[in-house]
């Protein structure tokens, strides 16, 4: 065909797609299948956060939904019979993304190799245990022992997560719960001692359940205690160890990471409710096991590990193994995102593992902004990646295979910092509360194996997309202060775990709001002291539970010195340093900048037409496709301003906040309309100058 026949081929195939499109709108509108129809299918599902319903944000009956809740207990959850209802319709109607939505959010898109789908030889292979133990998992529905039980178990070789992990392949990846939210208590500390504080946290003996005793005041005055009850998949009690806590949350996944898991551990709670305590260790540990791995499971493999460490704060992002480098996110044309900049370290040792913490840790909290006010305002992202050479090729760069990122959430209670004076404060904590509401919808969405994922929410989940595609993990550690005088943080912060965890498929976990209409019956009028039990001190032994004798002196010797005065700063011969780079015509597309390449000549041979035209069917492509995402991006938008509204509404908003917010939407939503508007224009000026655009509109 030559390039005039083509021409017609394309304005025809276009006009045909135009006709087909609206008869299969009708057709689909009144059947209800129109996202589908528009490839936007994965917005369908009425549980899903991408179109709001009114009532998802508290509107019922047109009117205003009104109640007492804090923020974090925020009206927008959807009645759980809704929610159900929404999946159920959610599976009938579901069609492959793939089918209508090429190229956008294909969860198939990330960069990961499919490791050979084969049983994998195991550290433990020879052992008899293995046989007797290899079924056990992360996700079995025993009861959770109490942390005095729990470390005899802990201490066992059998019970060690690795083992489990080495359950039969095709069970290996299932076997493992999707999201896991775990509580840690921390014991009070010598401050709250000297004060003479209640420990108002108890956990019941045999069960992942804790207790909150909140003490309030009659109308006359008199105290009483409120109990609120809450369920997890694991509570930990101020006794239980740091490698307790990575038995019962990292361990197990780390496995899976060799098989294409992306996983995210984070720990969320309020300033100085032992975040940093809880998550330090964790990513060490993590790649003592992933190096053993790497050296017994997986030898000779082309296995390499990298870790980077970077810090988001005010919404920009800092490497905190760089001097604290200006970093900015970009995406790629298959929506991945790239850090630019980013220097990842390829690791062979734990102990230099150990130095980069440190070093990123220091740089935290040392940082130009870095008093610890401020690292208490910032999200601090480490990520241990996975890759592997292409084919043995040690000339192309190794692709991720998987990763796992530890994330130290910003103090909770800092999101309630939109009411204060100081502009910046208040900005700083809205920015925080957006990531912390966008992080819940994501692992939402996550869970539910939406199609899409509102990962545009905030700069932490955009930066953490690829941990939310494909096949992912999460788990959440919620810290808890037991002193009553944080009391209400702690509250916060288990409402959100809750709220997680309620998120979560087969979740049956008893909800607070049940058994806050039993507290009402529960109430006491006695006097808290003479209802809970001593606490303890953070002088009391903890108990270790290593396996491997000599491993574990190496790394406690390492963990020690993270209690000692830090060391300086080593630059260590042995460290491979990797830049990520993204080329400019990449970066370009990325910000929506792509040009049009030169315009053809008129005397242009064939073949140059052909290739125009080519230019021009990706042309129409693209737009279609931006067109797409920007409906995407409008449902988000639409949320972000109902969510503004239903703030707008509740005591003490500040007038000044919600201009500002308003007018970052309306500015977002004129900025994508401008952008997509320029794009058609573009598109219409090319099919005019090729001849192939015959309606008046475009002449
Ligand atoms: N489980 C625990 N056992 C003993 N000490 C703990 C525990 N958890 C926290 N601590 C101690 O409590 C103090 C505060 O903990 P940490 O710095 O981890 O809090 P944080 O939540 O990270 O605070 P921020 O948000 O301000 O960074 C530290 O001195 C820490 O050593």
């Amino acid at each position: 065909m030559n390039a005039v026949g083509r021409q017609r081929s394309s304005a025809s195939s276009t006009a045909h797609h135009q006709r087909q499109y609206s008869d299969n709108f009708l057709e689909a509108s009144s059947n209800g299948r129109w996202l589908q129809s528009t490839g936007l299918q994965h917005l369908q599902s009425t549980n899903s956060s991408s179109i709001p319903t009114l009532q998802d944000f508290g509107f019922y009956n047109g009117r205003n939904f009104r109640n007492n809740a804090s923020f974090f207990n925020e009206p927008m959850s959807p009645p759980a019979n809704s929610r159900l209802l929404g999946q159920r319709k959610n599976d009938e109607d579901q069609i492959s993304p793939r089918e209508f939505s090429p190229g956008l959010l294909d969860l198939h898109s990330v960069d990961t190799e499919l490791l050979p789908e084969m049983p994998v030889p195991s550290l433990y292979q020879n052992s008899s245990l293995y046989q007797s133990f290899q079924s056990r998992s992360f996700d079995d529905s025993e009861t959770f022992l109490p942390p005095n039980k729990q470390t005899g178990r802990a201490r066992g070789l059998p019970d060690n997560n690795l083992l489990k992990g080495f359950a039969p392949e095709k069970e290996k990846n299932s076997s493992v719960a999707k999201i896991k939210v775990v509580v840690r208590k921390r014991p009070l500390n010598k401050k709250e001692q000297a004060k003479n504080e209640e420990d108002i946290i108890t956990i019941q003996g045999h069960s992942n359940s804790l207790t909150v005793h909140e003490t309030k005041l009659k109308v006359d005055l008199t105290e009483y205690v409120e109990k609120h009850e809450f369920v997890f998949d694991a509570v930990l009690n101020e006794e239980v160890s740091n490698d307790e806590v990575y038995h019962e949350t990292v361990e197990p996944i780390v496995p899976i990471i060799f098989q294409r898991t992306k996983a995210t551990c984070f720990a969320y709670g309020q300033t100085g409710s032992g975040k940093t305590y809880t998550m330090k260790p964790l990513p060490l540990k993590a790649s003592r096991d992933i190096l053993r791995m790497m050296h017994h499971t997986y030898r000779n493999q082309g296995f390499q590990l990298f870790v980077s460490f970077f810090e988001i704060y005010g919404g920009k992002l800092f490497d905190l193994l760089n001097d604290r480098k200006k970093l900015c996110m970009r995406e790629d044309g298959k929506q991945q995102v790239c850090i630019v900049g980013l220097q990842e370290y390829r690791v062979s040792d734990v102990e230099t593992i150990k130095d980069l913490i440190d070093k990123g840790n220091a740089t935290r909290s040392t940082g130009t902004t870095g008093a610890n006010e401020e690292s208490s305002r910032s999200h601090a992202i480490l990520q241990l990646a996975i890759k592997r050479s292409v084919d043995g090729h040690d000339s192309k760069p190794p692709r991720v295979v998987g990763k796992l990122s530890f994330i130290d959430l910003a103090g909770s209670e800092r999101g309630a910092d939109t009411t204060d004076n100081d502009k910046q404060t208040r900005m700083e904590g809205a920015e925080i509360n957006k990531s912390l509401l966008a992080l819940k919808e994501c692992i939402r969405a996550l869970d539910n194996d939406q199609g899409h994922i509102p990962f545009r929410g905030s700069k932490l989940t955009e930066v953490l997309r690829d941990s939310f595609v494909g096949d992912s993990r999460t788990v959440m550690i919620s810290c808890i202060s037991p002193n009553a005088g944080s009391c209400e943080h702690t509250l916060n912060t288990l409402r959100y775990a809750d709220r997680v965890k309620s998120l979560s498929k087969g979740n049956n976990s008893k909800k607070e709001a049940l058994s806050s209409t039993l507290n009402v019956k529960e109430s006491t009028t006695f006097p808290l002291s003479s209802v809970l039990p001593a606490a303890s001190t953070y002088e009391d032994d903890v108990t270790d539970t290593w396996t491997d004798q000599n491993e574990r002196e190496n790394l406690d010797s390492l963990e020690e010195s993270y209690d000692q005065e830090k060391p300086p700063w080593k630059r260590n011969g042995k460290l491979d340093t990797f830049q990520y780079s993204v080329p400019e015509d990449k970066a370009r597309k990325a910000n929506g900048q792509m040009k049009w390449k030169d315009q053809p000549k008129t005397d242009a041979k064939y073949s140059r037409a052909d290739d125009d035209l080519n230019d021009l069917l990706k042309e129409e492509e693209d737009l279609v496709n931006a067109h797409r995402k920007q409906v995407e991006e409008t449902m988000d938008i639409v949320r972000e301003e109902m969510n503004l509204l239903v703030e707008a509404d509740q005591p003490g908003n500040q007038l000044d906040d919600y201009i500002s917010r308003l007018n970052a939407i309306l500015s977002q939503k004129a900025a994508g309309i401008l952008q997509l508007q320029t794009r058609l224009a573009q598109f219409q000026k090319h099919l005019k100058e090729h001849n192939v655009l015959v309606s008046a509109s475009g002449r």
